[in-house]
C-alpha cells in the first residue's frame, strides 16, 4: 500500500513539474537543436575532462545556425542566439495620439535592454562563494543596480591613469625576468605575465603588496581554484544538487579555496582600516579596498560587511587572470605572425620611440593599429565563451517564442569567428579592425567583454594594463612561436586558455 501510495505521489510530481514547463516544451519544439536524452537533455556532453568542456560546447554550437536555437541542459533551457541581428529586435510601435498615426522604429536590444540584464539561474554556482558581487548577482534584487552604479565609476579613466605608474612598475620587474629567459629554449610566458597580473592587481585592488614577482607563487589566494569550481558544477548537471555535491572532493576544494579568498581579503580590510587613519594627497592613489571600505562604513545599509567582501571576492576573480591570459595570447599570435609583429613595433617606435619610459593615456590612445591586434586577439580568444542571461516573460523573437525562465545563450566565441563577419575568422589578422572595415560589421559581432547593462566595468583597466604591458615587451624583445593559431589548442574553465600553455622564444631586440 505504501509503495503504491509513494509511486502515485511521485508520478503526480512528475506530472506537476512536466505540466508547469510546458510552455518551456511547446517553445523549445519548434526550435532546432542537437538531439537529447529525456531528463537530462544534452548534459552529458559534458561529462568529459574538464579540459574538453570547449570541445564539447563547440561540438554543440556546431549544430546551431542563425536561428534561435535550444540546447537542454538537463532542466534548463538554454536558447542560442548566434546571429547578431537577433540580440537586436527590431519591434514596431504603433500609438495613435491626436489622430496622428505616429509609427515607432523601437530597436529593442537584448544585449543593452534592461529587460535582459539578468543573469541566468545557473550563475548561482558562482553566487555560492561571490554572494551578490556583480558578476554573479542575478539582477533580480534593487541592490544590483544600486551596488553596479557605485563601483562602476571606480574603474574610470582617473583611477587607471592613477594606478599607471604603480602598474609601469610592476611591468618593469616582469621585463626583467623576460630579460632572463633571451635566446634561451620556448617557454609559456603566462607563467611569467600571470605573477606580474596578480601582483598589479593585488596593489591596485586589495592595496597589498603580493610580490609574487620576487617571491615566486607562494599560493596566493585560491581565486582562480574557486571560479574553475563554479564553472565546473555549472556545465555539469550532476553537480547541481547539494547532497551530491556534499560529497564530492570539488566541495573540500572549494571550501578549503574560500576560506583561503576570504582570509587574504579579510587581511586587506585590516590593512585598509589602518592605512585610511593616515593623511593622504588628493592627487595620491587610492586602492580600490580602501573607496569600498570608506563607502561602507559611511553607507552600512546600502554597502554591507557581506557585500564589501562579496565585490571584492568578484573583483579580484575578474581580474586577477583576464590582462595575463589576453597579453600571453598576444605574444603568442605575434610570434606566429611576425609581420604584423613588426607593423606593431614600428608604430610604437614612431609615437613613443625606443626609450623605455611611463607611458601616458595620450600615448596609449595613439596605438591604433597595437588596438587592432589586441582586438583581434580577443576575438579569437574571448576570455567569456557563451554568456547567459535570464527571460524574465515571454518574448517574442520574430517567429519564435522565447518562453519565461528559458537562458539566452550568447555564444561570444563562435560569432567572433563566424565567416559571415569575418574574412579570415581563423587566423590572426588585424585588419579585421581596419576603421572602415568595421563600421560596416554588426556592432554585437563582436563582444569580447560583453555590452550593455552587464558588460564588463573593468574594460579601461584591463586594455590599458595589456597596452602598457606591450608596449613595454616590444621595445626590448622579438618573440617567436611555432603554428598559426589554428595550431592552439583550447580549453575553457571560466575562462579560454591554450591547452599546452603559451610557449615562446625571445630575441633582444636590434634596434635600429
Ligand atoms: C581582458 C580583460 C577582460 C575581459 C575580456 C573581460 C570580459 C568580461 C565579460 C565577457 C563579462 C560578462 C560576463 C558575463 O556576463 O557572464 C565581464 C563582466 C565583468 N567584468 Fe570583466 N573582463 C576583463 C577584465 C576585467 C577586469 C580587469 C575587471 C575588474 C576590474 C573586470 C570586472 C568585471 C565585472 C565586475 C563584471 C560583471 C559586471 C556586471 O555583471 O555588472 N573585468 N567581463
Amino acid at each position: 500500500m505504501i509503495i503504491w501510495l509513494s509511486a502515485t505521489v511521485l508520478v503526480l510530481i512528475i506530472i506537476q513539474f512536466y505540466w508547469s514547463r510546458r510552455h518551456l516544451y511547446a517553445a523549445a519544439a519548434k526550435m532546432k537543436g542537437p538531439k537529447g536524452l529525456p531528463i537530462l537533455g544534452n548534459a552529458l556532453a559534458f561529462f568529459c575532462r574538464s579540459e574538453d568542456i570547449l570541445d564539447r560546447i563547440k561540438f554543440i554550437f556546431e549544430y546551431i545556425d542563425n536561428e534561435p536555437s535550444r540546447v537542454w541542459l538537463g532542466p534548463y533551457l538554454l536558447i542560442s542566439l548566434k546571429n547578431p541581428v537577433l540580440l537586436e529586435v527590431k519591434k514596431t510601435e504603433i500609438h495613435i495620439k491626436n489622430w496622428l498615426l505616429i509609427v515607432v522604429w523601437n530597436f529593442q536590444k537584448i544585449m543593452s535592454s534592461q529587460k535582459f540584464a539578468y543573469k541566468h539561474e545557473l550563475y548561482v554556482f558562482l553566487e555560492k562563494f561571490a554572494g551578490d558581487g556583480l558578476i554573479s548577482a542575478s539582477g533580480l534584487k534593487p541592490n544590483y543596480k544600486v551596488h553596479r552604479r557605485i563601483i562602476q565609476p571606480m574603474f574610470d579613466l582617473k583611477f587607471v591613469t592613477k594606478a599607471m605608474p604603480i602598474i609601469h612598475g610592476h611591468i618593469n620587474i616582469c621585463m626583467k625576468k623576460f630579460s632572463e629567459l633571451v635566446h634561451k629554449d620556448f617557454f609559456d610566458v603566462e607563467k611569467i605575465i600571470g605573477l606580474c597580473s596578480i601582483d598589479i592587481i593585488a596593489d591596485i585592488v586589495m592595496g597589498k603588496k603580493a610580490n609574487l614577482q620576487q617571491k615566486g607563487n607562494t599560493g596566493f589566494c585560491k581565486v582562480k581554484e574557486l571560479l574553475n569550481i563554479g564553472f565546473t558544477r555549472m556545465v555539469k548537471v550532476w553537480l547541481h544538487p547539494d547532497f551530491i555535491y556534499n560529497w564530492h572532493p570539488l566541495k573540500r576544494e572549494q571550501d578549503d579555496s574560500l576560506a583561503s579568498v576570504k582570509g587574504f581579503i579579510k587581511e586587506a580590510i585590516g590593512d585598509s582600516k589602518v592605512r585610511r587613519k593616515l593623511d593622504k594627497s588628493d592627487d595620491e592613489f587610492v586602492p580600490v579596498v580602501d573607496t569600498f571600505c570608506k563607502f561602507s562604513d559611511e553607507n552600512p545599509d546600502i554597502f554591507t560587511e557581506e557585500d564589501l567582501v562579496n565585490h571584492l571576492v568578484t573583483l579580484l576573480s575578474a581580474s586577477e587572470d583576464t590582462f595575463s591570459i589576453i597579453s600571453s595570447f598576444t605574444l603568442l599570435c605575434f610570434g606566429m605572425y611576425p609581420d604584423y609583429q613588426n607593423k606593431a613595433y614600428e608604430e610604437i617606435k614612431t609615437v613613443i620611440g625606443e626609450e623605455n619610459r611611463e607611458l601616458s593615456v595620450e600615448d596609449i590612445y595613439k596605438l591604433t593599429y597595437l588596438d587592432m591586434c589586441i582586438k583581434d586577439v580577443m576575438r579569437l580568444f574571448p576570455i567569456a565563451p557563451v554568456i547567459l542571461r535570464r527571460t524574465i516573460e515571454d518574448y517574442q523573437l520574430d517567429k519564435w517564442v522565447i518562453p519565461k525562465g528559458a537562458a539566452i545563450a550568447v555564444p561570444i566565441f563562435f560569432l567572433h569567428r563566424d565567416p559571415e563577419f569575418w574574412d579570415n575568422p581563423e587566423h590572426f589578422h588585424p585588419d579585421h579592425f581596419l576603421p572602415d572595415v568595421a563600421q560596416k560589421r554588426h556592432p554585437y559581432a563582436f563582444m569580447p567583454f560583453s555590452a550593455g547593462p552587464r558588460g564588463c566595468i573593468g574594460k579601461t583597466l584591463a586594455n590599458m594594463e595589456i597596452k602598457m604591458f606591450l608596449v613595454n615587451f616590444l621595445q626590448r624583445f622579438e618573440v617567436e612561436a611555432e603554428g598559426k593559431v589554428p595550431d592552439i589548442k583550447l580549453k575553457t574553465d571560466i575562462s579560454v586558455r591554450a591547452k599546452d600553455g603559451y610557449n615562446c622564444r625571445l630575441k633582444l631586440r636590434k634596434i635600429q
